[in-house]
């Protein structure tokens, strides 16, 4: 069986590190979160609430008045009408009730969604300003996830559980104060036979928590495996080699790992629970005898006995509800501190440094060197080369040799640890990276399938011009994937099959589209990193055709294991452990006689056993023809 996996030992969250004045802070962001999501429901909530917690000691009285009454009528004197009065003012404090708990409860729902609203939106804007850096790492990535998924419950939880908490004082100083004039010690009884129950819950509450945060990568890693079991996409792959039992088995090895903590937390929250309930059990018992003491007496009325009975529910449940809202605000405070490191983790401003105006006529790196966030390899070091308009650069080099890396340095998504990158022979970090990235294009390996029209599939590249149907369409050609026209919705055909009516596409059909969005965006500088991997010979051969009418006018990026692609570069540079190994044109390297001529001659001699019957291996993929004119 699959052994249950291993991490290094929890940290604490940030928020149980934090000082009383730092959840005092959290607490008062929380609010003027709630409060500016919308004041009129929080100012209703609030009121209604607070207001409603006062009735239960005056239902108390009311209820007392009338037992003593009634009592007093089996000696005579007392009229029906009176009685019914008493009841009327009964029924009048039910119907207040009801009236304030409907509207409590309407405005907590719409300040809920309003609440809901206001913080998803600030996560999702928070999310679309980080660099793409950021959701590389995996912390932050967690902290993303946790946010997103708990924003439907924490901030609200804070503003009730605050809310509560006044009420519940209103509700426990008028029912104390009834309940103090049937002796001294009867509510400080009664008040501490709430608090054992309550220490348990919460100190287990606090403890679940944990748990479940510490989960958090874990959960994410169970979720993973689940999601590839019910992948449409790779139920063929999986079938076929058959790791289904291998990848259930992996998902209920985290499953029991869970398990085991929950079986442990329960097991001793049982335990701690009955001891609890024991002791508050003893100690109502105790306030029960003082009071049946005084009765005996004759001290009290069947009124004041009333009062204590149904008391003791009331104040025990406030109790309850008063240190369970202030361990609620606790936990929940744990979650809003998540939530707050979030929205504070350090974006890099896309429009920060001067506008970018015109083209880009030249890249050069100037020995540049890039390591990752929390790593301590350097991907890519002294990489130097320049490339200029009209030029094709290929790079080459194995899997992990840092070819996309130097594709995320070249289109500012990332900047570079070491050395300079020049534009036009200007430090590229001069300029806004978002003006910078206007001017490039790409189609990257993990290129995206957006479940929604053909036309959107393509327009994205430019949202300004979206709704540029004949723009999309030239794109569409020049891209091979004029297929889009045969759908049945043409260009406005849903894509995908996420959704109701989507048409799925092949892997090549849906490459053919992100070329597609490559071409739609006006752009000086175009970057291919494996275009050709999922087409066929003839779409390859059609895409290389395309590549190298543009090339005239632009700089063009090309990464491919495709030789026969990358011989068509006018300068081709090999990558090797993240060092440049080679570089020049593909008849200088071939002559070089090195790893590309090696590699190369490979690749080519793979041709040409297939094809067994001496024809140029080069033909294959529609290379002599491409070369040839
Ligand atoms: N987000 C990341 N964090 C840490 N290391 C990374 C990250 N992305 C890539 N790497 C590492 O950087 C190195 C270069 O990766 P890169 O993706 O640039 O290679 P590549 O040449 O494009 O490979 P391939 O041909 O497989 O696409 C690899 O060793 C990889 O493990």
């Amino acid at each position: 069986m699959m052994s249950a996996p291993t991490r290094p030992a929890p940290t604490l969250p940030d928020g149980e590190r934090l000082s009383l004045r730092d959840r005092a802070h959290d607490l008062g962001r929380t609010l003027g979160l709630v409060w500016r999501a919308s004041p009129k429901h929080s100012l209703t909530y609030a009121l209604t609430t607070v207001g409603s917690s006062a009735l239960p000691a005056a239902n108390l009285y009311v209820g007392k008045l009338l037992l003593d009454e009634v009592a007093r009528a089996t000696q005579g004197g007392v009229t029906f009408a009176s009685l019914l009065s008493l009841l009327a003012v009964q029924v009048g404090l039910v119907v207040l009730g009801s009236l304030l708990s409907t509207v409590a409860g309407a405005s907590q729902q719409l300040l809920g969604d309003a609440l809901q609203h206001a913080v998803t939106r600030r996560i999702l804007d928070k999310a679309s300003a980080l660099s793409v850096e950021a959701f590389e790492n995996a912390e932050t990535y967690d902290r993303l996830q946790q946010a997103y998924r708990e924003v439907g419950t924490r901030p609200l939880g804070v503003a009730t559980q605050l809310v509560g908490l006044a009420g519940a004082v209103v509700t426990l100083g008028s029912v104390g104060a009834l309940m103090a004039q049937l002796g001294a010690w009867v509510l400080p009884l009664v008040i501490l036979a709430s608090v054992p129950g309550v220490i348990v819950s919460n100190r287990f509450g606090v403890e679940n928590y944990r748990m479940l945060r510490w989960q958090t990568h874990d959960a994410r890693v169970q979720n993973y495996l689940g999601s590839l079991l019910t992948s449409d996409t790779l139920v063929k792959e999986v079938r076929l080699f058959g790791f289904e039992s291998y990848l259930l088995s992996r998902w209920r090895a985290y499953y029991l790992g869970f398990r085991r903590q929950l079986v442990d937390i329960i097991r001793r929250r049982s335990a701690w629970g009955f001891g609890a309930a024991l002791l508050s059990a003893l100690l109502i018992g105790l306030a029960s005898a003082l009071v049946l003491r005084r009765a005996a007496a004759g001290q009290l009325s069947v009124g004041d006995f009333s009062v204590f009975i149904l008391g003791i529910t009331q104040i025990q449940g406030t109790v309850s509800g008063l240190l369970n809202g202030v361990s609620g605000i606790y936990q929940n405070l744990l979650y809003m501190r998540n939530l707050f490191s979030f929205l504070e983790l350090p974006t890099r401003d896309l429009d920060a440094g001067e506008e970018w105006v015109g083209r880009v006529d030249s890249i050069e790196f100037r020995d540049v060197g890039f390591r990752y966030p929390l790593t301590d390899r350097d991907v890519l070091r002294g990489v130097t080369f320049t490339v200029v308009r009209g030029q094709a650069l290929a790079l080459v080099g194995e899997n992990g040799a840092g070819k996309t890396t130097l594709v995320k340095l070249l289109t500012m998504l990332f900047e570079p640890s070491s050395g300079v990158i020049l534009l036009n022979g200007l430090d590229a970090r001069r300029f806004s990276p978002r003006s910078v990235q206007r001017q490039m294009s790409i189609i990257f390996q993990d290129f995206g399938q957006y479940q929604m029209s053909a036309r959107e599939n393509v327009g994205l590249a430019e949202v300004s011009r979206l709704d540029d149907a004949p723009g999309v369409q030239n794109a569409v050609e020049q891209a091979g994937a004029a297929f889009v026209e045969t759908l049945p919705g043409g260009l406005e055909t849903p894509l995908g099959r996420l959704f109701q009516g989507g048409r799925q596409l092949s892997g090549g059909q849906w490459q053919r589209l992100a070329l597609a969005r490559l071409y739609f965006r006006e752009a000086s500088v175009l970057v291919f990193d494996e275009p050709t991997a999922a087409l066929d010979a003839q779409a390859e051969f059609e895409t290389i055709q395309a590549l190298r009418a543009h090339a005239g006018e632009r700089i063009t990026l090309l990464i491919s294991h495709r030789f026969s692609t990358v011989r068509l570069a006018d300068h081709i540079v090999v990558l090797d452990g993240g060092v440049i190994t080679e570089s020049g044109t593909h008849a200088q390297l071939m002559a070089l006689g090195g790893r590309y001529s090696a590699l190369y001659t490979l690749q080519a001699s793979g041709y040409a056993d297939d094809q067994g019957k001496g024809r140029p291996a080069a033909d294959q993929t529609g290379i002599g023809a491409v070369t040839g004119d």
